[in-house]
């Protein structure tokens, strides 16, 4: 493929050049005192090592006949960002991103510099279409035309600061369960996914680490530099037209950072895509990688272009980079704010306003020169072809044929600029099938929660543990009279063991699942409900067969009655509850953003299920005020269910001077007044609430998880 725009020319290199004359007057002498980081900067810019596999083609944008009509992939106007915000007692609007502007092409490296708090992360993420909250403005356009957020977010990959993967997954699942939920499985056999993973393995240089474990601060997995290569890699299973990064650099060593920068480039240039990242303070290798960079200060744009250029501008507005000061170190320290002292803080405060102006004025005077430096002609452009006097020649043309462009320079209804809309432009990208989807997410969820080491031995030690205590203290009841309050306590005991149990067990792994899942749903991975139902098919069958083995052997230890259908029957109920404590626990989990409220209001219901439970107080002996919440409580119908099929028919044997006696065990239903309801009708109800909280819990996923970004 034809690498168009390493080195090239640029926009603001013509503005500083050719608009101001005490620019270009500067630039000359800029270029020899500072001739070796300038030079150092364009010639770290290394050629391209490209890795020629098949499983991943090259991009041509469609309407550009390869380099010869560059047209920007992704452009954006007069961004303005605001946010409330709350100041002691009142309440005011702060404006975080000031009417940015800019352009990213195919091919391109774009890096977005500026100190802590300069408003890159918020950029970024307008750009990627994932902000939310707050006012926005401006308008952001992709290959040439509004962005639909369907097309959009499955063309563009967004990596994350936080890597957000599955610890106990090898690099390789990872990056192929990625491949298997994003690439459609009518279009990709099998193999062909398989190629794409080892193609981008290799490209990431993962080859050597595909069967490590990814990791975390509990089991050493990967590097950091290799983790983030992995997350890179997930974005690139799609094919996708532009990686957005957000501080990938962030907690690595300088080489692991240099390796990161310097891979997205080459797979940017090598795949003809475009890349924009923020980057806190590179070094001037990483530096060197950047085709253009956008540096921004307290949300103003203070300047665009290449690297080397702004050490020029940097001049020509009387700041001098010192000779061997790595330059974006002196890029920031120029655009910090000086919180030494007042005046220090005035003085910054100052440079940034005067560099902001300047920028805004130099763009200004190129426009009114029509050298075009954002959007216009220029854009249609080879960067390698943006010489001022072809600028000046384009502009000429422009002139004659009375091109038109937009007040921000941008041209978005001219069709030599991407082409006609071609159809599928505006269609997503066909997605894996439903059933496929649930396959590929249930057996990721089995693996990862079969290898969750210390989720199984927590569910372990709690069977064992149950079956141990409950069936020693409750061993061989025997029919006395005594057994009535030993029984009793027994079904209280397994209610509460099983309610709290899961709640506690399944909360914890379902959090971290969702936190993955929220991220993965940025990038339209999959659908809410095959995720939903994963969660069941996996979790379901481990909460039950746990349970079932301390039911069971507690059943026989304590000697209740072995007749099988009582045993069944009550081995339902209580599955009955196990079901239904899980749908409440996905749901609450759902439902609430933290996981410290979450394991506080689930230990909130489940003590409420149990002190309604019929077994605390006598369930015909209420208030009418609070009865209700005895009928909502799915502890109160196992427990009466389990009760009823215990004690029904059981004969109990009463000794001879003892006043009370109670001989048949019907009549301790009645005494309980657990007879509200049969056993069929408990099973019912409880049956009804495990369906009706699913449900709830759903429903609750999909609003909390829907995406309420802002699109411009
Ligand atoms: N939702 C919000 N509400 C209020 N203030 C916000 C919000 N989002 C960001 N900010 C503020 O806007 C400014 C820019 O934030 P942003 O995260 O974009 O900066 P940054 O340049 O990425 O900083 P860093 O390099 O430290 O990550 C910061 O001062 C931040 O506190």
């Amino acid at each position: 493929m034809e690498l168009c725009n390493a080195g090239a020319q640029h926009p603001l290199a013509v503005n500083t050049a050719n608009t101001a004359p005490s620019i270009s007057s500067s630039s000359e002498s800029s270029s020899q005192r500072y001739g070796s980081t300038r030079d150092f900067i364009e010639q770290s810019a290394s050629p391209v090592e490209t890795y020629s596999g098949s499983a991943m083609p090259e991009k041509t944008p469609p309407g550009a006949g390869g380099c010869g009509q560059r047209a920007p992939l992704l452009a954006w106007s007069n961004v303005q960002y605001s946010v409330k915000v709350k100041n002691k007692e009142q309440t005011s609007m702060r404006t975080l991103l000031h009417g940015i502007s800019g352009e990213v092409y195919p091919g391109e490296v774009v890096g977005l510099l500026g100190p802590s708090g300069a408003g890159k992360t918020t950029l970024l993420n307008i750009l990627a279409g994932r902000i939310e909250g707050g006012v926005l403005s401006g308008q952001v356009t992709f290959r040439g035309r509004r962005r639909v957020p369907g097309v959009f977010k499955r063309r563009v990959a967004y990596v994350e600061q936080e890597d957000m993967m599955y610890p106990m997954l090898t690099v390789e699942e990872t990056i192929m369960f990625a491949a298997r939920l994003r690439l459609a499985d009518r279009s990709y056999t099998q193999l062909q996914k398989v190629e794409r993973v080892a193609s981008i393995m290799h490209q990431l240089r993962l080859s050597h680490v595909k069967g490590s474990k990814i990791g975390d601060a509990l089991s050493r997995g990967v590097s950091g530099g290799e983790r983030k290569r992995v997350s890179i890699g997930v974005g690139l299973v799609t094919d996708p037209d532009m990686i957005v990064l957000d501080e990938p650099t962030s907690g690595l060593d300088s080489n692991s950072a240099e390796m990161v920068v310097e891979l997205v480039r080459d797979i940017t240039r090598s795949r003809g895509i475009a890349s924009i990242m923020t980057v806190h303070q590179p070094n001037a290798n990483m530096l060197a990688c950047f085709d253009r960079v956008l540096l921004l200060s307290q949300g103003r744009l203070v300047f665009f272009g290449p690297a080397a250029d702004a050490i020029d501008y940097f001049e020509s507005r009387g700041y001098p980079c010192p000779l061997r000061q790595n330059p974006a170190d002196f890029f920031i320290d120029m655009m910090s704010l000086n919180n030494r002292s007042p005046q220090d803080l005035e003085a910054s405060r100052r440079r940034i306003e005067h560099l902001a102006q300047s920028f805004s004025g130099a763009k200004t005077a190129a426009a009114g020169e029509r050298s075009l430096s954002y959007g216009g002609l220029y854009e249609n452009q080879p960067l390698a072809a943006r010489s001022p006097a072809a600028v000046a020649a384009a502009a000429g043309a422009s002139a004659t044929t009375g091109t038109a462009s937009t007040a921000a320079g941008l041209r978005m209804n001219d069709s030599f600029y991407w082409g006609a809309p071609e159809a599928d432009d505006e269609a997503p990208p066909e997605r894996a099938s439903w059933l496929f989807e649930l396959r590929t997410l249930a057996q990721r969820d089995a693996i990862t929660t079969l290898r969750h080491f210390t989720f199984l031995s927590a569910v372990g030690l709690n069977t064992v543990s149950v079956l141990l205590l409950l069936g020693l203290l409750f061993y061989q009841l025997g029919n006395e009279v005594e057994s009535i309050q030993n029984r009793i306590g027994l079904f209280f005991a397994l209610t509460l063991n099983s309610t709290y149990g899961v709640m506690s067990h399944y909360l914890y792994v379902y959090y971290k699942a969702k936190d993955i899942m929220l991220s993965e749903r940025g990038s339209g991975s999959y659908r809410m409900t095959t995720f939903y139902i994963a969660k069941l098919v996996v979790y379901l069958p481990l909460a039950v067969l746990s349970s079932w083995i301390y039911f069971v052997g507690i059943y026989f230890m304590a000697g209740l009655q072995p007749d099988a259908v009582k045993v069944f029957s009550s081995l339902a109920l209580f599955t009955v509850l196990l079901v239904v404590t899980l749908a409440v626990t996905l749901m609450v989990g759902s439902f609430v953003n933290t996981y410290d409220l979450a394991s506080v209001i689930s230990a909130l219901t489940v003590t409420t299920w149990v002190i309604f439970g019929g077994h605390l107080a006598n369930a015909g002996e209420l208030l009418p005020a609070i009865k209700w919440m005895q009928y909502i409580s799915p502890a109160f119908y196992v427990y009466e269910g389990m009760v009823n099929t215990e004690f029904t028919g059981l004969e109990l044997h009463c000794k001879a001077n003892n006043g009370l006696c109670i001989a048949r065990g019907d009549d301790v239903i009645r005494l309980y007044k657990l007879d509200q309801f049969t056993v069929g009708q408990c099973a019912v109800i409880g049956i009804g609430m495990a369906l009706g909280y699913n449900m709830l819990a759903y429903l609750a996923l999909r609003w909390k998880a829907k995406p309420k970004y802002l699109w411009i």
